[in-house]
């Protein structure tokens, strides 16, 4: 498994207001947006271009295009909701599935709720997106999904993480195929109900508010 920590200070300045207990949701939601298209752009480094021949006003001209098959974006509700414009507008071409997954707050186990994912996904690169990498349930259960249909090359993008969820995605799934972290950064530690620390509290519930 990779990981790759975007190192930026525009990253870290909004990373460190979306931190801020004070901002409400239309402006985390702001900057969620903004934050992931600056990751976007790391996590896209590899994706896959054909060579196309063009014609500009003034000349001929080899150029570059989004190769076939088109990606696939996979968020995962709710709070990687919040990431799917973002990403998007950087790939508009990419295809998208979805994942409705929820963390069991007394086991910490993912519990998943809906899934609507292409059955067939060898050959297509794979965008994950989830704000929160804790205890690292959620998204070894997202990618697990993805390498039983065939997927191969598996990103996820992530806001932060904990060193305890990389070593727990890195067992359960570094091996199977070509996984890639991306995340704005990785924080100290959980804490005893598995929050990140210092993180930003609870990503779904800052973006769209409490649910019962
Ligand atoms: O690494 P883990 O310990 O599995 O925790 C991370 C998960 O927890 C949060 O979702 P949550 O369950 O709060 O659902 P929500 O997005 O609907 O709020 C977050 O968005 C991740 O999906
Ligand atoms: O810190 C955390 C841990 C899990 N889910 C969140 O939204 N935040
Ligand atoms: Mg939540």
């Amino acid at each position: 498994m990779r990981l790759h920590v975007a190192d930026h200070p525009l990253i870290a300045h909004k990373l460190t207001v979306l931190r801020d207990q004070r901002t409400e949701s239309p402006t985390f939601r702001l900057l969620v947006d903004e934050l992931v298209t600056l990751l976007a752009y790391e996590a896209t480094r590899d994706v896959r271009v054909d060579k196309v021949q063009i014609t500009t006003p003034v000349a001929s001209a080899v150029g570059t295009h989004l190769a076939a098959p088109r990606p696939i974006v996979v968020p995962i509700l709710r709070a990687g909701l919040g990431m799917l414009e973002g990403m998007t507008r950087l790939l508009p071409t990419a295809e998208v599935g979805f994942l409705g997954m929820q963390r069991d707050e007394t086991t910490y186990e993912a519990i998943t709720y809906a899934n609507r994912l292409p059955d067939d996904l060898s050959g297509r690169q794979c965008f994950v997106l989830d704000p929160m990498l804790a205890t690292g349930h959620t998204l070894v259960a997202a990618i697990n999904y993805l390498l039983e249909r065939g997927a191969r090359d598996v990103t996820a993008i992530c806001l932060l993480a904990a060193p305890e969820g990389l070593r727990e995605l890195d067992e359960a799934v570094g091996t199977r195929g070509d996984v890639t972290i991306v995340t704005a950064a990785v924080d100290e530690r959980l804490n005893e109900r598995r929050y990140i620390v210092p993180g930003l509290g609870d990503a779904g519930d800052r973006l769209y508010g409490v649910v019962g």
